[in-house]
């Protein structure tokens, strides 16, 4: 079974654009689970373009799901997920000026930054994950670290599959096996989308969680959100 997060970022990109309360990220995350996501995903960033520090603690009490905070383990990320206390945090080596993410981790080379984050996460009770490139090497660094969970970056695999090269799920097929030997729970995320998510849950042992924003919002303006989460959990059965 493979759990579906609604990533919420894009409400707050909306809401902030006109500087009011519309939409209520708040509201808007107790209606997607009551349309059925099976989890809400936040990715708050250090100048809170769109998710802000507050939205996360406001929306704590209202995620009955499960709570994904998705970022940058910087000190004031570290202090936030802390306080709030999710069900799991997803580590995202993103830099302050990207767009958006746009590479995992190097678990090699921050083996020793993320072993000693990841152990503070656990010792407070939130799960973890961390976000990694289809590489087997970066796999089992993560292992090494100490994750219990590995989130797939599906960016190459969402551009190529648009572009009709299916063979691009194999590194994901090959990273999530490798992943399952080592016990490492399998998550993905970044641009997954009603066209691509089927052919890739199809390919990937044992996906526990999706979580998907941009395509799912986007979507939604034209096919209504309601209508939109279902679609998504008929293709994650
Ligand atoms: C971690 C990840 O894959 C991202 O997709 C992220 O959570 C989305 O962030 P933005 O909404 O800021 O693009
Ligand atoms: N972890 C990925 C995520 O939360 C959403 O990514 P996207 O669907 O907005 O690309």
């Amino acid at each position: 079974m493979t759990k579906l997060s609604v990533n919420i970022n894009k409400i707050a990109t909306l809401r902030n654009s006109r500087g009011g309360d519309l939409p209520n990220v708040v509201q808007f995350a107790k209606d997607a689970q009551r349309f059925g996501a099976e989890g809400i995903t936040i990715h708050p960033r250090p100048d809170e373009r769109h998710i802000r520090y507050q939205d996360a603690h406001d929306l704590k009490p209202v995620v009955f799901t499960e709570y994904n905070i998705e970022g940058n383990p910087v000190t004031s990320f570290l202090d936030l997920v802390l306080k709030v206390k999710p069900t799991q945090v997803t580590l995202v080596p993103d830099a302050e000026d990207a767009i958006t993410s746009n590479a995992g981790w190097d678990t090699l080379k921050h083996k020793s930054f993320l072993t000693d984050v990841i152990k503070e996460f656990q010792r407070n009770g939130i799960r973890t994950s961390i976000f990694v490139d289809p590489v087997l090497k970066q796999i089992e660094g993560a292992k090494a670290t100490g994750t219990d969970r590995i989130e797939l970056y599906t960016e190459a695999f969402a551009h190529q599959y648009g572009l009709g090269n299916k063979a691009a799920i194999k590194p994901y097929t090959d990273s999530a096996e490798l992943a399952n030997t080592l016990g490492l729970g399998v998550n993905a995320g970044h641009d997954l989308s009603l066209d691509n998510i089927q052919f890739f849950k199809e390919n990937i042992p044992n996906l526990l969680e999706v979580s998907i924003g941009h395509a799912l919002i986007a979507e939604s303006l034209y096919l209504g959100i309601e209508n939109v989460i279902q679609m998504y959990l008929h293709k994650l059965k």
